[in-house]
């Protein structure tokens, strides 16, 4: 069965924490090309600020995800198209695994399955909040990041694989070992994307390409280019 992000190339993470560029508004950011809207960040999200900006989104057609950090800050509303949760496979507690999850669905009522989805995640960058906090092991060869999203994809039956380098660019050849490792899944790529260049490259070697930070920093023509990019370089490859 097909889900949306089969079709995405770009994905446009908005942290609920951080402001946007100058004078711009969450229309600027709605209107770059990105494919879809994740809302997430790691550190100090509330459920107030994450609807702050799904207020701001939902008229703008894209559709809407939150990425809720933790059980606390999940918004209950119906212009989010869905829920993408994570579960950190190369965390070192049970709790970024399964642990908040298992809190998560004892706590909440009546979730709403069918638009609740899990990203297999897959830490990287040792220096970043998400990683801190769930005491990622981030030295990992490729070969040992390709096992991981084979194992998400085969044995943990996840839709998408999302290897994670927040604020920083990572290693091509290790998103390309995990992008060779999957079969079905869609793998996301997110970290350190700042413009059509660092966005083709990370296109070539994933199915969509995250771009969080840079919206805050530089703003929403910065993000186009990234769009741009990554469009470019699936276009290349459905060419060849
Ligand atoms: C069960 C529920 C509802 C939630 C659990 C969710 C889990 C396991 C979260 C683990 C941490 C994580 C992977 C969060 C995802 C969002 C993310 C990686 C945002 C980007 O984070 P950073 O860039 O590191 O953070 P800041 O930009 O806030 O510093
Ligand atoms: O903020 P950046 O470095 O673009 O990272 C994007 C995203 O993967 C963060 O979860
Ligand atoms: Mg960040």
């Amino acid at each position: 069965m097909s889900a949306p992000w089969d079709e995405w190339d770009h994905i446009l993470k908005i942290d609920p924490d951080k402001e946007l560029h100058a004078d711009e508004t969450f229309a600027d950011a709605c209107k770059t090309g990105t494919d879809a809207i994740e809302i997430g960040g790691t550190l100090d999200v509330t459920s107030e600020k994450a609807t702050r900006v799904i207020e701001a989104c939902k008229e703008h057609n894209v559709p809407l995800y939150q990425e809720p950090s933790n059980p606390a800050v999940v918004v209950d509303d119906e212009a989010l198209d869905g829920y993408l949760i994570p579960t950190v496979f190369n965390a070192d507690d049970p709790f970024w695994i399964t642990g908040a999850h298992k809190e998560w669905v004892r706590i909440a009522d009546d979730l709403d399955w069918d638009r609740t989805h899990t990203e297999a995640y897959i830490v990287l960058n040792p220096d970043a909040s998400a990683a801190e906090l769930t005491g990622a092991d981030c030295d990992l060869t490729p070969d040992e990041v390709g096992a991981y999203a084979r194992v998400a994809e085969k044995m943990f039956g996840q839709d998408i694989v999302y290897v994670e380098y927040s604020g920083t660019l990572g290693d091509r050849e290790t998103v390309k070992a995990a992008h060779d490792a999957l079969d079905d899944s869609t793998l996301f790529y997110g970290g350190g994307v700042h413009d059509y260049d660092d966005a083709y490259a990370m296109g070539e070697v994933a199915d969509a390409v995250v771009v969080g930070d840079l919206l805050h920093d530089e703003g929403a023509d910065a993000v186009r280019e990234t769009v741009e990019g990554v469009k470019d370089a699936h276009a290349e490859i459905a060419d060849a």
